[in-house]
């Protein structure tokens, strides 16, 4: 019998957040029960100028902090640019690459998020690869092949259950309010478990795969409940320590 996954609520604060925003995180973790952290992996990934600062308040396995985006090589003359191995030692434990704002805004391709997922693991890092449909491309009848497509591209051999979590962000529900139905979840993390299990035996049966895109306090528990979805990738939702634990109450 395979072992139960336990699931990932991860909250992405994008460009969002001043040192002033560690009120917030101090009332998320005022809120985190020792039985919540049983129950889910929780995990903040706010902007880099904040991993350092917000890694010394979590404590225990109540929450992690992650990063939003590394760079594929160890280090050189990339201006701007952080490695893996920075933000592990800024104290991240994960880092989530591909994300579709990285791939609009910065032109990166799925070769691309495939060489910062191997980065992230080579700096001891999870990595948390998105992937996910356009509207037009689900218009079109598309949506699981071009997210088959994305898995093959992004996704590294070795990568296993402990070391990769894939998060499923249709691009089209982002910051928009708008959801996929339960129906069309379901059908989308069934293909990526078949997919992945294809492709990497126990480790991708075992994997963890995130629905993202508008999870909010009023919708995180029929959404977590789908088959498959074994956690959330939270933008907007985690900003406020109150909306995050609301969305966290879907596991309690
Ligand atoms: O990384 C998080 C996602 O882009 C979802 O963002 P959202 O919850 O604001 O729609």
């Amino acid at each position: 019998m395979s072992t139960p996954i336990k699931p990932m609520v991860a909250g992405n604060w994008k460009m969002n957040g001043l040192k002033a925003g560690q009120a917030e995180l101090h009332k998320m973790l005022a809120g985190i029960s020792d039985d919540l952290a049983d129950c889910v992996d929780v995990m903040i990934c706010p902007p880099a100028t904040l991993i350092a600062s917000f890694s010394e308040k979590v404590t225990g396995n109540v929450m992690a902090i992650g990063a939003q985006d590394c760079h594929a090589a160890a280090s050189g003359a990339h201006t701007g640019d952080l490695s893996a191995g920075m933000i592990a030692d800024a104290g991240a434990k994960a880092v989530i690459v591909g994300h579709s704002e990285r791939r609009t805004d910065h032109g990166e391709t799925d070769a691309d998020v495939n060489a910062k997922a191997q980065a992230a693991w080579s700096a001891g890092l999870v990595a948390i690869i998105c992937v996910g449909e356009t509207e037009a491309e689900r218009k079109a009848g598309e949506a699981v092949a071009v997210v088959e497509r994305q898995l093959a591209g992004s996704v590294p051999d070795g990568a296993t259950a402990q070391n990769t979590v894939i998060a499923y962000e249709p691009v089209w529900a982002i910051g928009t309010g708008l959801t996929p139905t339960a129906g069309d979840v379901a059908e989308m993390h069934e293909a990526m478990r078949v997919d992945l299990a294809k492709r990497l035996g126990a480790e991708g049966s075992a994997m963890r795969l995130l629905y993202g895109g508008s999870v909010k306090p009023g919708n995180a528990a029929e959404l977590m409940a789908v088959d498959n979805v074994d956690g959330a990738l939270v933008g907007g939702g985690s900003l406020k320590a109150d909306d995050f634990l609301g969305i966290l109450a879907a596991y309690q």
